[in-house]
């Protein structure tokens, strides 16, 4: 049997918690028998390891494995899917089709966020839990197959028993045993391994110096809360190892990625609120919004260089705007606002006006526009905007879209329902 070590080596786990390591060895011990297994733990902890780990260590290894995430997919089609459908079976059904539980015979199916599934469903699932026993929709002729099953859900699932959306007798099917992964929080030994291992992936990505914290920035990653968990630690990871110049990281640079971080205060767990990534790309919006606005500013002047020929007037005209260009406190600026004034022979002034609301309108410069449209868009136009553009990229494919946008695959499901696109 391969030992806990090896298996993180093998699969890529970062990591050294002893429950963490718990989780591992179980997924070991479970994976040569055909039993259930349910994974359980917040968004973004881990869990998609922990079935690759018992199918690769199974005798269905070299059998199919299916990854479906129950609920990324709509409700209506959910049944086809995975059962498979009958051709007429419904309009648009032109002809007969496998579905997952037909395509992974003999192998192993993992089944995300199965508290998702729509009761219907889940009375076919219990059956093929039960006996191997399927039908495809829109047929009555009954199929076998031999399929392992293992589950993962981040909701409680007795909370839904409760509530009537998940029935008992398949949740005690589907957990005769269960794999709990602990979240990011409660393994503050791993919180800064983890940050390294993402902040040198991303430095050899981009072909950038590694990030480092100072102490104070390490302290801050510690007592963070990351309700996003390992997710949202490596997104900021990959933030910080694009947009900071400077590499050496400090607390206050650091915080400036954290949402809502309340300083150090201990972890306070919201059930209701899923996830923090909404601040997040507020924060990063806010960032790219500034480098955008910049990058116009540049435009600009060069344009007016251009066409006017003449330094000397372009510098009058334009004192205030090289002034919002380069006088900036970072001081990971390239050039100190003295330096320019310097060249285009500009005496310094002691405040700098930067362009006023009516100046900016009455620019006859489109990109000066392009700036103002930019300002009155809402967060939430901007994310529609991000998701529209990453699905069009993607040719409509929700996975590679979700991690292009850094949410998982149901958060951008939920997005395309509430944005109706
Ligand atoms: N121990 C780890 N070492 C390195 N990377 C990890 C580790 N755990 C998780 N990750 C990374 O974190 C991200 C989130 O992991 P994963 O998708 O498995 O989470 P999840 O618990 O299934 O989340 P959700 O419930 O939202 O689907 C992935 O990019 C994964 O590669």
């Amino acid at each position: 049997m391969e030992g806990v070590q090896t298996v993180k080596q093998r699969f890529g786990i970062i990591g050294d918690d002893a429950k963490l390591n718990r989780a591992i060895e179980k997924a070991i011990q479970v994976a040569p028998t055909d039993i259930s297994v349910l994974v359980t733990g917040e968004s973004g902890v881990g869990k998609e390891s922990i079935p690759r780990i018992i199918h690769s260590l199974s005798h269905r290894k070299h059998k199919k494995y299916i990854a479906v995430n129950c609920g990324a997919i709509p409700e209506g089609t959910i049944d086809s899917e995975l059962f498979g459908h009958e051709k007429g079976a419904f309009t648009g059904a032109t002809q007969t089709r496998s579905g997952y539980f037909e395509e992974a015979d003999g192998g192993t199916i993992f089944l995300d966020e199965v508290g998702e599934l729509p009761l219907p469903t889940q009375v076919r699932l219990l059956r093929v839990l039960e006996n191997g026993e399927f039908l495809k929709v829109g047929s009555s002729n009954t199929q076998k197959t031999d399929v392992r099953i293992v589950a993962a859900t981040n909701v409680r699932l007795f909370e839904a028993i409760q509530d009537g959306k998940f029935r008992e007798d398949l949740y005690y099917r589907l957990s005769t045993v269960d794999i709990g992964l602990p979240p990011l929080r409660d393994r503050k030994g791993d919180i800064h391994l983890l940050f390294r291992k993402f902040a040198s992936d991303f430095a050899m990505k981009y072909k950038m110096p590694t990030v480092r914290l100072d102490d104070e920035a390490i302290q801050l990653l510690l007592n963070y809360r990351w309700s996003g968990n390992i997710r949202q630690l490596r997104n900021v990871a990959e933030q910080i190892s694009v947009l900071e110049q400077n590499r050496a990281i400090t607390g206050p640079k650091l915080r400036n990625y954290l949402p809502d971080t309340g300083s150090r205060l201990p972890a306070i767990i919201d059930k209701e609120k899923k996830s923090d990534f909404s601040n997040e790309r507020e924060i990063l919006y806010k960032v790219l919004f500034d480098m955008k606005s910049d990058l116009n500013d540049l435009k600009k002047l060069t344009l007016e260089l251009m066409k006017s020929g003449n330094t000397a007037d372009v510098r009058e005209e334009n004192e205030s705007l090289i002034k919002k260009i380069y006088d900036d406190d970072n001081e990971d600026t390239y050039e100190s606002v003295e330096d320019v004034m310097d060249v285009l022979q500009i005496p310094e002034k002691s405040t700098p006006t930067p362009p006023t609301a009516v100046e900016i309108k009455d620019d006859p410069y489109h990109f000066a526009e392009e700036i103002e449209e930019e300002e009155t868009l809402s967060l939430h136009d901007k994310e529609l905007e991000l998701i529209k553009k990453s699905l069009e990229r993607h040719k409509g494919k929700r996975k590679a879209a979700a991690e292009e946008l850094g949410i998982s695959e149901r958060t951008l499901y939920r997005k395309i329902k509430q944005f109706d696109l």
